[in-house]
């Protein structure tokens, strides 16, 4: 499937779904949700908006070898990196194993990650930096629990995570790695994530804009106008359209509907044609 210029929606901004399968299917069932995604989508539909699919480690090579062997126009990547680049890490799996299957993408920071991991802020910024190492973009996650929203101060608390993850950077490093933008952020707020309470479009702009807001303060409007924010927690099909209406979301991290290529597609497609 040949790729096209994508187009340049807000400011240039391409949308990106990004369906993070979690701790779900094989690498046999995965290759099944790739064909049935792509063949579900039009040409044009995967030239405006991206569509990336996060698998277990396992099904990495697997999506790999369909994704290149077919030429199919969506991205992969992982769910997690090892800080460290190689050595006496049991279980881990370095950016550089990453890079060598040639993942696009990785998520870093995880709300999931950050609670049943003990990932801090600081780890997550070395997790963040060993992406951009190995030239792979990292979808860096930031959110809050019930108790921060309920208290107000969601907005600081993500701001703050924000921050402590892209600490040292230059707006360069924000921009320039890998293909496209050098470091995604996704907003999802704990709260909303596989409980079926999805936040308002208007929560999900509100976090979204101060995102950009303190990007811009950092490094620079033209570098914060070139970060794509996505939103992530329950997003399903019916809800996508008033998602990504909020200016600064420009597309969406998914969980569970990402599993059911059907509506998954269905969110993608929405994400490329508007409705
Ligand atoms: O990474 C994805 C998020 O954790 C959202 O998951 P969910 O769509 O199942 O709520």
């Amino acid at each position: 499937m040949a790729r096209r210029q994508p187009p340049a929606p807000r400011e240039g901004r391409r949308p990106l779904i990004a369906g993070n399968w979690k701790m779900h299917l094989t690498h046999l069932e995965a290759i099944g949700l790739v064909q049935k995604l792509v063949f579900s989508l039009t040409e044009k539909q995967l030239d405006v908006a991206e569509v990336v699919v996060l698998p277990p480690f396992t099904a990495l090579r697997s999506v790999q070898t369909l994704v290149t062997g077919d030429q199919l126009a969506v991205g992969y990547g992982a769910q997690d990196l090892s800080a460290q680049d190689s050595g006496a890490y049991t279980g881990e799996v370095s950016g550089g194993m990453l890079a060598a299957l040639a993942c696009r993408y990785v998520v870093v920071g995880h709300s999931e990650r950050r609670a049943l991991h003990a990932e801090d802020d600081a780890v997550v910024a070395g997790k963040v930096q060993a992406a951009l190492r190995h030239g792979i973009t990292p979808i860096l996650c930031v959110g809050e629990g019930l108790d921060v929203r309920r208290a107000g101060t969601h907005v600081p608390h993500c701001t703050a995570q924000l921050d402590a993850a892209l600490e040292g950077l230059s707006a360069e490093q924000l921009t320039a790695a890998g293909e496209g933008t050098g470091v995604v952020v996704a907003y999802e707020p704990v709260w909303a994530i596989g409980t079926g309470e999805v936040a308002t479009p208007d929560d999900a702009q509100e976090v979204c804009g101060a995102l950009r807001s303190r990007l811009a303060e950092r490094f620079g409007a033209e570098t914060a106008g070139i970060v794509r924010i996505l939103y992530g927690g329950s997003v399903k099909a019916a809800n996508t359209a008033g998602i990504l209406a909020g200016p600064d979301v420009d597309g969406a991290l998914v969980g569970g509907a990402s599993l059911d290529a059907d509506e998954f597609a269905q969110i993608c497609r929405i994400a490329a044609e508007g409705s």
